[in-house]
């Protein structure tokens, strides 16, 4: 099952190798739990831990392979971010795909040796979504051959980009470009932040940490203002855009290639977020079937909280879905990988599609995740609201995907245009034009479903029923957004009266994807007991969703109540198919306990003991008496006895 979950054979015994490499490596161990910690400590502990992994990872990990270095960055760094963690993920991709060969022959090999530390600054105070009013600009100065970069004002700091306040003296910078008085729009820059010796920030630059966060606290998010600060016109980003000495500005194939950073993360963040949601329910799984209360049959003892039918839909149907999402994360980064490739030879006819595909994955992926983790942390009653099941952070940090890499509903409307111009091909007798991760829309479906009356149908009936909820959803709206426009409506505004029901359809149409990329390597499995065990999975799965999205399905009849019954009926069978292998089923993902940081995730499940140890560590507990008793509280219960 290690081998499914993380794509091959290979890769499963290379994690298990890491994994035990690291537990031999004591050095590489956090020195306490993260959660007794303050926040400083714990960025020290971090740089601590990363520059012993910068001298040893050769040993440890093969580090070209970006699997090997997420795995290893999981295990010793932890979720809660380090002060390379937008090196890794932003800088160096940003380089990669926007800077020309000479650019990367100058600054990859200094940001791969880590020479210097990089992020991607982009947002600003006053704006994150709507690039076009990003305020930091660039000007062309033809006669030093610089961009001046300038803050105009508060509205225009950088504000958010990780790693930028205290760790990165490189950025690549977002600014609108202006030149000869004419804007450009946003585009980005290599800019040095900090002086390489000293790490002071350098003349005209005015940096920080932006304080404290609801969780990822190792990274330091940043501000940024830049004071007529100058830099080389070579240093703007030229693999796609040039600007000649003259101020000659030569125009990238596609208007978005620049945003290429932000699909990679997108693409990459969604096998992130279902290690996230499985760490979350390995922990609350494992706990559930250490922790005894209350009897089902009065005669016997106490019962494990996992024989709960209530604890099963709590829990089960999240397990599916984080299957769901690494595996529909995994082809997502396969056709990145094919996308990105085909960009840098100038072919940009794939981006729309990507560009589609991502944005709808990525919210849904971090909704359902955040959806799932606070799930578990309740699943574990008291305890899961302790720092010491650690479900907490993986919750925080986890649902920080909503919002970066383009708020969710924001997101979601950029699917819904591709939908919207996909549902007009679709009217306009065009269907043969549609791509084929939208073909479904140009399909007739049948009047009803057939779901309960071909149960051996392989999942058919379950997509049919998906592509048909969904085709319906992205028309609906399309007729209601091309209806208004008929009746005299602005564009804009038709399309804001709209947007409710065409984040409807974008979700739909995820949530297709996601079941479609389940289906797909459930068929491909050889093995016999993985793959039934992966099909239970599957039927809770499309059970389940159909479920929660039943309403679509039933408006128009396509679904009968008495389906509908059948339905709930298989999600009740397969959560009890699935109860044996629940455990297992996790367990797969082969976590290590220190990667997991959970006391109640143990894998010996030795919980009571070691919450009891956990607690006696608390650094409240090192006297028994508090200065804040002798200094406050003992005085006023003096005062009150007098
Ligand atoms: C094995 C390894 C595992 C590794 C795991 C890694 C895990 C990673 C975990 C990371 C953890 C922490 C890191 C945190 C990083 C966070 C970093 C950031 O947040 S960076 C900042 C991100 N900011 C955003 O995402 C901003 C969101 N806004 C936008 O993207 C855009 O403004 C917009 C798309 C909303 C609108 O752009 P705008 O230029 O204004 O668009 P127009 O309205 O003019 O045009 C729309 C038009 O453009 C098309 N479009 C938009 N984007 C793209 C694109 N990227 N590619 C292709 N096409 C694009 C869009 O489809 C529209 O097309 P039409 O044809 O007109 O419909
Ligand atoms: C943990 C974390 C890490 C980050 N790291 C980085 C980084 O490394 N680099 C970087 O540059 N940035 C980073 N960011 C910033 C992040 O990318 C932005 O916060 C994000 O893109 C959302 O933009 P915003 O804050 O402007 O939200 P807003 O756009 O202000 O969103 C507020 C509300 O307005 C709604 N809204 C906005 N526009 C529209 C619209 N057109 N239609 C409908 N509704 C709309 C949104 O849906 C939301 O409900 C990070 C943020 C976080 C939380």
């Amino acid at each position: 099952m290690a081998a499914q979950i993380w794509g091959s054979e290979k890769r499963a015994r290379r994690r298990r190798e890491i994994s035990a490499k690291i537990a031999q490596m004591p050095e590489l161990h956090d020195s306490k739990p993260l959660p007794f910690m303050t926040r400083e400590e714990k960025i020290m502990e971090s740089a601590r831990k990363l520059t012993i992994l910068t001298e040893k990872m050769g040993q440890i990990i093969d580090p070209t392979d970006p699997a090997e270095l997420y795995h290893l960055n999981n295990e010793v760094l932890g979720l809660e971010g380090n002060p390379m963690a937008l090196h890794g993920v932003m800088f160096i991709p940003a380089l990669s795909a926007q800077a020309s060969d000479e650019q990367q022959a100058k600054w990859l090999p200094r940001a791969l040796r880590r020479e210097i530390i990089g992020t991607y600054a982009q947002t600003e105070l006053g704006h994150g979504t709507n690039l076009q009013n990003l305020e930091t600009t660039a000007t062309y100065d033809l006669a030093t051959q610089e961009f001046v970069l300038h803050t105009p004002q508060i509205t225009a700091l950088k504000w958010w980009p990780g790693n930028l306040g205290k760790s990165s003296n490189y950025a690549v910078v977002v600014a609108h470009m202006i030149i000869k008085a004419k804007n450009y729009g946003p585009h980005p820059f290599m800019v040095q932040l900090r002086d390489e010796k000293t790490h002071e920030p350098l003349p005209g630059i005015t940096i920080g940490d932006i304080g404290p966060k609801m969780a990822y606290n190792i990274v330091d998010n940043g501000f940024l203002g830049f004071n007529k600060y100058r830099i080389p016109r070579t240093n703007l980003l030229m693999r796609h855009t040039k600007v000649e000495a003259d101020g000659t500005y030569i125009k990238p194939p596609h208007a978005k290639i620049n945003y290429s950073a932000m699909v990679h993360v997108r693409a990459y963040m969604l096998t992130g977020q279902a290690i996230m949601l499985a760490s979350a329910l390995n922990i609350a799984t494992r706990y559930s079937s250490v922790r005894r209360q209350g009897q089902i049959d009065k005669s016997q003892p106490e019962v494990k909280v996992l024989e709960y039918q209530t604890q099963q839909h709590r829990l089960f149907p999240s397990i599916a879905r984080a299957y769901a999402f690494q595996f529909a994360g995994a082809e997502t980064v396969k056709l990145y990988e094919h996308v990105l490739k085909e960009m840098k030879s100038g072919n940009v006819s794939l981006m729309a599609d990507l560009h589609a595909l991502t944005s709808g994955l990525k919210s849904v992926v971090t909704y359902q995740t955040g959806e799932g983790i606070e799930q578990a942390r309740m699943a574990c009653g008291g305890h899961g609201y302790s720092m010491a099941s650690y479900i907490s952070e993986i919750y925080g940090v986890a649902i920080g995907g909503c919002t970066y890499e383009g708020e969710n509903m924001v997101m979601l409307l950029q699917l819904a245009r591709y939908l919207v111009k996909s549902a007009a091909l679709v009217k306009s007798g065009q269907s043969s034009k549609l791509g084929p991760l939208v073909a479904y829309l140009g399909v007739k479906s049948e009047p009803t479903s057939l779901i309960d009356r071909i149960p051996n149908s392989g999942f058919t009936e379950y997509v049919k029923t998906f592509q048909h909820v969904s085709k319906r959803q992205t028309l609906k709206a399309a007729d209601m957004f091309f209806g208004l426009m008929e009746k005299g409506e602005k564009r804009e505004i038709a399309w804001n009266k709209c947007s409710v029901e065409l984040n409807r359809a974008s979700r739909l149409h995820t949530r297709l994807f996601i079941v479609e990329a389940f289906v797909r390597r459930v068929n491909e499995i050889a093995d016999i007991r993985i793959k039934e065990a992966l099909t239970d999975l599957l039927h809770l799965h499309v059970n389940y969703e159909l479920l929660d999205i039943a309403s679509y399905a039933l408006e128009d009849g396509f679904l009968s109540a008495s389906q509908l019954d059948y339905i709930r009926d298989q999600v009740y069978l397969y959560l009890g198919k699935i109860r044996p292998n629940a455990v297992s089923l996790l367990d797969s993902w082969e976590f290590s306990d220190i990667e997991l940081r959970s006391v109640l995730g143990r894998r010996d499940g030795n919980v009571y003991e070691n919450l009891f140890k956990w607690a006696k560590s608390s650094p409240l507990n090192k006297t028994d008496v508090l200065s804040s008793v002798t200094q406050y509280l003992k005085p006023m219960m003096e005062k009150a006895r007098l």
